[in-house]
Formats: C-alpha cells, sequence, structure tokens
C-alpha cells in the first residue's frame, strides 16, 4: 500500500557551517539516520543519510501512477535497517522520498518550491586513530564533519561524494504557519572514485538547480548559474532595534550560503550613505540590490537609484529586496503577506528565503513632490495622527515595533485636528487579481491619465525642471560620498568559488561578539575595494561628479504644485486628523492599512478622517489597523478610503507631522501620482 505522508524532522540540532556532527535519529518513516545540519543555529533540522548503491540514471521518465515528470531517480540505502530501501525520484514537482519497508512503502514528496539550494561535499579527515572509508557506514560513526571538495582538510579514504540539499517546508498552523528548516543528505558512493561519485551527485545538483531556479533541465553537466552576478547587500546597523549586523550573520548569511547566491556586504555609515553608494556607483555588477534594514533604508536606495542619470534601466535591471530589520517593515509585512508567506514568527527567514529565490514582481511607484524636494516613494505619505506617531515615538526606538502602540494610546487621549486641503484625482478600479495585481487592466493602465512615461533621462531637478516649484532640493550641496570613506564596507562571498567564500563566512559566522566580527570581516573589504575602486565617486556611470545630485525618474503629469487643482479632481476643505496615502496593504508588520492593494494595482488607497470623529470611532479605527478591520462598512461622513490615482494635500499651518515612506518631511504642500509598474521588488514566486 502506498502512502503519502508530509516530512515531519523530529530532532532539533545545530551547529557551525562545516562542522557538522551526524547523529542517529528515528526519522520520519521510523528508520534511524544520520541528522546532519548547515549553519542555522536555531533552526530545527533534520536528515536521512542514503547511501547510493544502484547507478542507475534515467531521464526524463513518466512516473508511474503519476503526472510528474521523472527527472532522476536513485535507490538508496538506510545501513542500520537492512531492509529498508529508498527509491528517491527528482521530479518537476520536487524530490520524492519513497521508503519500502518489510513489505510496506511510505512515500514523500519536498516540494521544489521549499527547496532553496544543494551543495556536494566531502568527508572531512578525521584525527589520528579514528578510521573512515567508503564502506563505513555513516549513521554508525559518531560524528560526520563534511568540507569543500578542495579544502585541503578532505578525507582522501573516503571515496564518497555528499549532497546535501536544504529545504524550508512550510508547515500550517492556526497562527499561520511557519517554515522548518530540513536537510536531506545523500551519500553517493557507488563508484570506487571520489571523480565518479562526485559526477553523479553533481548530475543531482545541477538539475536540482536547474528546477529551484525555474530553468530547463539540461543534460546533466556541472551547474553554472546564468547570472554569476553577485547580489549587494547593503545594511543599516541602526535599524529598528540595532540588531541588524546580528541578525544578518545569524540568520541570513547561512541562507545565501545553501542557495550559493554570492553577495557583497556594505554596512551604512550615515544616514543617506546608502542613497549615495547607489547614485556613484557601477551597480550594474550587482544582480540586485537587497536592503537589511527599515522601510528608510529601501527608500534611501530607491531614491539613489532615481538619482542616476541612466535611472530607468538601474531601475529595471535592479530588482530590490528587503530583509526587514526595522521597526515598522511595511514592504517586507506587505510582500509576505500577497504571497501567504508565514511572517510573523520569522520575518526574517522569510525574507531571506524570498531573496534568494531570484523571482521578482513590478511594484508601483510613487512620484512625490514638495515645495523643495522631488522623491519617489513606495509606500505611503501622511499627515496627521498616523504620521505623528510614527514620528514622535521615534523616543522609543529601542522597544521596537511596540512604539506605535504605546504611542497610538497616548495620541488618541491627546488628539489634534488640522486645518487644510485635500485634493485628488479618483483612481478606475477593478477587480483585483493574484499579490501583483496583474489582473488590473495590465498592471494599472485603468488609471488613464496616469500612464508610466517612458521618456529616458528626463531631467528633473525640482529647482530647475519646472516653473512654479521654486525652492533648493534637499538633496543639493556638498555630496556625502566625497567625503565618506568607504573603508568599513563589508564583502563577503558565497558561491561557486566555495574556496574564497569559506574562511571568510567561517570568520563572519563565528565571530561572537560585534568586535570580532568586525575585525574578521575588514581582510575581505580590502582586498575587495582594492579590485573593485576605493572611491565611490570615481567608479559609477556618473562619472564621480556626485557633489552636484539631480533627482530624475518619470516626468510629472500633474500640474505644478502652485498652480490650480485640474475639474475633475475632488476637493475636500476643511479640519482634518489625518490624511493617509498608501500602495501597500501593510504600513508596518502590524498595520495592514490597505487590504485592497497590490503591489502593482496602480491604486493609492487615500484615507481622510476629518475633525468631529468620535473618540470611540478612533479607537475602533486604531485597534481595527491590525486586522484590517479598521474602515466603516457603511459609507462615513469622518473616515473613507478612496481609491485614487493622484493626490494633493495642502496643510493651512505647518503643525503636525508628515512623512514619506515614514521618513519625516517638510510639513507644506504635497502632492503626488502613481507610476505603475515602475520598479520591481522580489517576491518568493
Ligand atoms: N549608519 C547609519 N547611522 C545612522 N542612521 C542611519 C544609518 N544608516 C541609515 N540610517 C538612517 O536610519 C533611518 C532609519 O532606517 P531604517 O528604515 O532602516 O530603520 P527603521 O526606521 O527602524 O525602520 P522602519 O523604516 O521600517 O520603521 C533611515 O532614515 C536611514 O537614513
Amino acid at each position: 500500500m502506498t502512502t503519502t505522508t508530509t516530512y515531519k524532522p523530529k530532532v532539533n540540532l545545530s551547529e557551525e557551517l562545516g562542522e557538522r556532527h551526524g547523529r542517529e535519529i528515528e526519522d520520519d518513516f521510523g528508520g534511524k539516520g544520520i541528522a546532519v545540519v548547515v549553519p542555522d543555529r536555531n533552526a530545527s533540522a533534520a536528515a536521512i543519510e542514503l547511501q547510493a548503491e544502484a547507478a542507475a540514471h534515467q531521464m526524463i521518465l513518466a512516473a508511474a501512477g503519476s503526472a510528474a515528470t521523472v527527472y532522476l531517480t536513485e535507490t538508496f540505502y538506510i545501513s542500520s535497517k537492512k531492509n529498508t530501501v529508498f527509491e528517491v525520484r527528482l521530479t518537476d514537482k520536487g524530490l520524492c522520498l519513497k521508503k519500502q519497508s518489510n513489505g510496506a512503502t511510505k512515500e514523500q514528496t519536498i516540494p521544489l518550491k521549499d527547496i532553496i539550494g544543494c551543495r556536494c561535499l566531502r568527508s572531512k579527515r578525521r584525527s589520528r586513530g579514528s578510521s573512515s572509508c567508503t564502506c563505513a557506514s555513516i549513521s554508525s560513526s559518531s560524528q560526520l564533519k563534511v568540507v569543500e571538495e578542495n579544502s585541503g582538510e578532505q578525507d582522501e579514504t573516503d571515496v564518497s561524494a555528499y549532497l546535501y540539499i536544504y529545504a524550508y517546508i512550510l508547515k500550517r498552523s492556526r497562527r499561520g504557519g511557519f517554515r522548518e528548516r530540513t536537510t536531506i543528505t545523500l551519500r553517493f558512493r557507488s563508484f570506487d572514485r571520489y571523480e565518479d561519485n562526485n559526477r553523479e551527485a553533481q548530475k543531482w545538483r545541477a538539475s536540482i538547480k536547474q528546477l529551484v531556479a525555474g530553468e530547463p533541465v539540461q543534460k546533466p553537466v556541472a551547474y553554472q548559474p546564468r547570472d554569476t552576478r553577485k547580489m549587494l547587500i547593503i545594511l543599516n546597523p541602526k535599524s529598528g532595534s540595532g540588531k541588524a549586523r546580528e541578525m544578518f550573520q545569524q540568520r541570513v548569511a547561512p541562507i545565501f550560503a545553501e542557495a550559493e547566491i554570492p553577495y557583497d556586504l556594505h554596512i551604512t555609515k550615515k544616514s543617506n550613505w546608502a542613497r549615495e553608494f547607489v547614485r556613484v556607483r557601477d551597480v550594474y555588477l550587482w544582480r540586485g540590490i537587497v536592503v537589511v534594514g527599515g522601510d528608510g533604508i529601501f527608500f534611501e536606495v530607491l531614491n539613489g537609484l532615481f538619482e542616476r542619470e541612466d535611472w530607468q534601466t538601474a531601475i529595471d535591471e535592479l530588482p530590490m529586496g528587503i530583509i526587514p530589520c526595522g521597526s515598522g517593515n511595511g514592504l517586507a509585512k506587505t510582500v509576505s503577506f500577497l504571497y501567504e508567506e508565514p511572517f510573523e514568527t520569522k520575518p526574517v527567514l522569510a525574507s531571506a528565503l524570498m531573496v534568494v529565490k531570484g523571482k521578482h514582481s513590478m511594484l508601483d511607484v510613487v512620484r512625490v513632490e514638495t515645495r523643495s524636494n522631488i522623491m519617489f516613494s513606495f509606500l505611503s505619505v501622511g499627515w496627521g495622527l498616523i504620521s505623528d506617531i510614527d514620528i514622535e515615538s521615534e523616543r522609543l526606538r529601542a522597544i521596537g515595533g511596540q512604539r506605535f502602540t504605546v504611542w497610538s494610546v497616548h495620541r488618541l487621549i491627546s488628539l489634534r485636528t488640522y486645518q487644510g486641503k485635500v485634493s485628488y484625482l479618483p483612481a478606475l478600479v477593478s477587480p483585483v487579481s493574484g499579490a501583483g495585481g496583474e489582473g488590473l487592466n495590465g498592471g494599472g493602465g485603468g488609471i488613464g491619465t496616469l500612464k508610466h512615461s517612458v521618456s529616458y533621462n528626463t531631467t528633473l531637478n525640482c529647482r530647475d525642471c519646472r516653473a512654479g516649484l521654486g525652492g533648493q532640493d534637499g538633496t543639493n550641496g556638498s555630496c556625502d560620498a566625497c567625503d565618506t570613506n568607504f573603508s568599513d564596507v563589508l564583502s563577503l562571498e558565497t558561491g561557486t568559488n566555495l574556496d574564497s567564500f569559506r574562511p571568510r563566512i567561517d570568520s563572519w559566522y563565528s565571530a561572537t561578539s560585534r568586535k570580532s566580527t568586525y575585525f574578521s570581516t575588514v581582510d575581505s573589504v580590502y582586498e575587495s575595494d582594492k579590485a573593485s575602486n576605493d572611491d565611490p565617486t570615481q567608479c559609477g556611470p556618473n562619472g564621480g561628479t556626485a557633489s552636484h545630485v539631480q533627482m530624475y525618474g518619470p516626468p510629472s503629469r500633474l500640474p505644478a504644485l502652485t498652480a490650480a487643482i485640474p475639474d475633475s479632481w475632488q476637493t475636500i476643505a476643511g479640519e482634518f486628523v489625518m490624511v493617509h496615502a498608501a500602495y501597500q496593504t501593510h504600513l508596518s508588520t502590524e498595520c495592514y492599512f490597505a487590504p485592497q492593494s497590490r503591489l502593482n494595482d496602480g491604486i493609492i488607497w487615500l484615507l481622510i478622517i476629518r475633525a468631529g470623529v468620535s473618540r470611540s470611532q478612533l479607537l475602533s479605527f486604531l485597534l481595527g489597523l491590525s486586522s484590517g478591520t479598521h474602515l466603516p462598512l457603511q459609507p462615513n461622513e469622518y473616515i473613507q478610503m478612496v481609491p485614487v490615482s493622484a493626490f494633493r494635500i495642502e496643510p493651512a499651518g505647518t503643525n503636525g507631522h508628515m512623512t514619506v515612506d515614514g521618513e519625516k518631511v517638510e510639513c507644506g504642500p504635497i502632492q503626488g501620482e502613481v507610476f505603475p509598474s515602475l520598479g520591481k521588488v522580489m517576491v518568493p514566486k
């Protein structure tokens, strides 16, 4: 009888990268195996060690009784269980393990979408006195240690090749679920020579890698990724409660290692450092940009790209990802939410798994104009209550995301209202389908008047581009990059060149204190910077003239901020508690602000709360924000959410806070217009 079971690892183990300890465990099928773990110290993991005996590979077979396409198949054994045979198949659905033991058959499949990578390794030379060879059973040994093929530490007496397959299996629970780390180890030892066993293991590795990457499975050869460029990672050590460095080294670096994605890690030195970095560097050296921090650092990088003359190419060629270490984390939460990825229990893990997948979705970007600035926003523009809470709760940064709740209570008690005018251009809303909202008029076509401009190199320096804007571009003046010494840049490397990766990741990973981490990584920085030029102002496509900063990007279709509103717009004048324009579902992890929003629906969701709203209405609004039940079910005189494609807010005074993507801007006239699908954000699938 054949039954299908879900794989349920039953042990929790942890250890250093490269120092993998074997331990006998009960595997899910009740058999004994070897637990082999790679470097997520806190992950639970289990693995079965299977030893290759048969070498009958068959490509593209039709699996018996299943529609799956089978790419590879092999029979393995567990040495401690003489009557147990595993048939392992690699199909277009995933890795299928079929166990036959004493006449009973059990089957489980590890879905492809849960696998992030695999690596071929060799066993490590043991200390003198202990023996090891191909005939030794791993499960009977007390310890299995594996190393890279050419590490110099390999055990020449063991000609086996070990394939480690890394999967993060989705477990659903009442609270939404979580991903559990699982390692499958396949030991290939059919041949007398390591080279032959390794060739077999490499075949599996190549096919798994191709399937995971969504590439056609070629005749199995050593795998070469299509894009060999590294990922650029920019980390804000000051984001959230200041733990981004530790988070990265403990939770993110191991995942990049497992997925064999090489990267350069750069630590920001001060505010706007990241913005200048992406403005002046040759960003095409990298395959994408991942920020480790909050929405503020994502905003910096996005705007840095729009400050490049070649902004359109840069925005198009460089998808951006975020690993949440901030206090709000609105974008990271939105992406996970829309793709139904468990986030709450392990947000860093969820997002790290996302960025190594190499997929992206188009992202709406809103061009925002104030009296003195032009900027590009991906999250929200706010005035009043929520912005006040965001900015004023900064003083409670040490308590993390809780600061918003605490300050909400405070502001509800001491409620403020603001005089002003709000105008907007209503959007045409169509039914939304999918996370990216692709079904919505091809990503925003329904917005009509505000289609994305395709003009190249249109200079939009706010001082010069259009009459009536006036004022100084706040980003002008002396360029931070000119006097910034990038010697604190950290460059770590994972990936195909594992020899060079190993010592770096080890020293980085094993460091227990911030100080030792810093010193252990400086060497790599030095090498990397020498190769790529120390001075960021000399190597960027802008020729190093970073002292004169211009904001480029698509030109506006709106009237100037000082000009009259067109007749097609609607205007509300009076006293407001808040006005908040949002284009992501979540403004922070706990703030499910615009439930209908999609990443590229071409819609700005404009929430207007007018003065006169009762405290109880406001309380239920604030309480409902975490569950998305904050909006009144019936049309309400005081609280309304309007889908718009452009808006303008004109405060009568300068009281209250105004924010763009959670960052404070001057309180004054501000307008925004959506450019559907202008950017690219990394998503899980
Ligand atoms: N090295 C640094 N030192 C001080 N400030 C920095 C540094 N790097 C970046 N910043 C600034 O820190 C601010 C906040 O960063 P970030 O958004 O990463 O964290 P956060 O505010 O805690 O998160 P969120 O925006 O999600 O609430 C940004 O405005 C950024 O310009």
